[in-house]
């Protein structure tokens, strides 16, 4: 057992890889403890960032397993703490026998995200990178992958850290008044600090912009698929996917009730909602689907219309028409190997752009995905830059921000207290702030107004 020291963090342990049967089981220990637990299982001292060799005795001295260890030493590691990392042979059992004995020799069962938790807590990363982390792990394409990599390097902390800097510089002018309640704030610096807090606007804008882009990317696209009974549109979902997830028969009317899948369309991740088929007549039953459809429509990022090529196409309702957008439709001629080489006798309603296809001989499949690729790149908005792709809680911090950037220019506007005028500046700096996890706001302050000069 280790002593517990005047240190009161504790010792975690994990698996770092998933459970199951795999070529190497990694096991992941972060805390004051690692270099003496290092000493005791591998009787030698490891030298850092080193990986070595060894045979891993438990606390009864029995060899465990034949293992690769890697001790990192803080804070030069992941968590900024001592870390040791043990791949064993990839048995399950493996690596639990090395976390029992782990535990045994006074370490603790960590908690979710407890290793990143501790690298934000150590300064290794910000809370939006730590985000990033997440956000990798559970990526479902390669458009998530990118932009979680580009927060992971500090894309999102970077484009705050220049927002704030240029609203300092407007507060600075803004706080120097405090101190002459007397005096109003003098047109000049008034000016300078509208066109700060303007410019500031429009840039918490283009994040927040970009909020969408990144719902899109966390939960794919959620793309409809809809059309006449019996298009094709449950082939259409089967073809997409890969598999025969969806019933498929002759008989109009086989999908009752909608069914989504989640399928990697070229670098993106779509949520495929096939859907019971628009029969103008139907029966109850069908009609409740109907219903359904029409919901569903409402929702979709995207939508694809399907159409037997082989007949003229029916009219599109009104209540499917007005829910159907232009930019994010594409219509589906479907059955084209039944047509012989002749052209399509069913033609694309309201000019949306249509593409022949089959899903029988796979036809006009890989075209379609690429369709679908460009339309889903167009979701992405090119003014925040790069790959910025913000989440929900950013999008709340922002919208927080923008309300105090409001509030600050309407009292410039009517030349009301400086105070407050201050005090709204404040609060963008603190909903910005967040973002990053920055809690201690005044310190940087602190620091920024010792480099500006303030004695006018
Ligand atoms: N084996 C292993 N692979 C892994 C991780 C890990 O923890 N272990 N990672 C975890 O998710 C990711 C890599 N992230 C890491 C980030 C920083 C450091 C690190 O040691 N940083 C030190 C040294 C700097 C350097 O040499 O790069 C530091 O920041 O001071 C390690 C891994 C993905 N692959
Ligand atoms: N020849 C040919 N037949 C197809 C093609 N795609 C689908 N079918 C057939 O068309 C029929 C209907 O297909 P489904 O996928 O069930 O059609 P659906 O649009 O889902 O129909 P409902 O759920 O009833 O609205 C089935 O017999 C399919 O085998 C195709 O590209 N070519
Ligand atoms: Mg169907």
């Amino acid at each position: 057992m280790i002593e517990d020291t005047a240190n009161t963090i504790d010792t975690i342990a994990a698996p770092a890889t998933a459970p199951g049967t795999a070529a190497i089981a990694v096991v992941r220990v972060s805390g004051p403890d690692c270099a003496q637990l290092a000493q005791a299982i591998f009787r030698a001292s490891l030298r850092p960032r080193q990986t070595s060799h060894r045979a891993y005795r438990d606390t009864a001295g029995s060899v465990v397993d034949d293992v690769l260890v890697t001790y990192f030493a803080g804070p030069q590691s992941y968590t900024g703490e001592d870390v040791l990392e043990i791949s064993t042979h990839g048995n399950p059992l493996i690596a639990q026998l090395v976390l029992d004995d782990l535990f045994k020799r006074g370490c603790r069962a960590a908690d979710a995200g407890e290793f990143t938790r501790r690298a934000f807590l150590n300064g290794r990363l910000d809370l939006s990178q730590a985000e990033a982390v997440m956000d990798l792990i559970h990526a479902r394409s390669a458009r998530a992958i990118a932009a979680a990599n580009q927060q992971l390097r500090g894309s999102l902390g970077q484009h705050l850290t220049r927002l704030t800097d240029e609203l300092l510089l407007g507060l600075a002018r803004v706080e120097a008044y405090i101190d002459f309640p007397e005096e109003d704030l003098p047109d000049e610096d008034r000016v300078i600090v509208v066109d700060i807090l303007n410019s500031v606007l429009r840039g918490t804008q283009q994040l927040l912009a970009t909020h969408r882009y990144g719902d899109l990317l966390r939960e794919g696209i959620k793309t409809v698929i809809l059309g006449e009974p019996n298009a094709g549109k449950s082939s259409l979902l089967n073809a997409l996917l890969g598999r025969e997830r969806a019933l498929v028969s002759d008989e109009p009317g086989t999908t009752r009730d909608y069914l989504e899948e989640t399928v990697m369309v070229g670098p993106h991740c779509l949520r495929l909602i096939d859907t019971a088929g628009l029969n103008p007549t139907p029966g109850t039953v069908e009609a409740l689907g109907i219903q359904k459809t029409y919901e569903r429509i409402e929702e979709a990022d995207l939508a694809l219309l399907v159409l037997d090529a082989n007949h003229p196409a029916p009219p599109l309702s009104a209540e499917v028409a007005h829910r159907l957008n232009p930019n994010t439709t594409l219509v589906v001629l479907n059955k084209v190997d039944l047509l012989q080489g002749q052209p399509p006798v069913a033609e694309a309603p309201d000019e949306l752009p249509a593409l022949p296809l089959s899903t029988r001989t796979r036809e006009g499949l890989t075209t379609l995905e690429q369709r679908i690729t460009e339309i889903a790149d167009r979701f992405r908005p090119g003014d925040a830059g790069d790959q910025i792709a913000i989440n929900a809680r950013h999008a709340d911090a922002l919208r927080r921000a923008t309300d105090c950037l409001e509030t600050a220019l309407a009292n410039l506007r009517s030349s009301g207290p400086t105070e407050l005028l201050a005090s709204d500046l404040r609060g963008v700096v603190d909903a910005f702030g967040e973002i990053g996890g920055r809690i201690d706001n005044e310190a940087m302050l602190d620091r920024l107004f010792a480099t500006f000069c303030i004695g006018k």
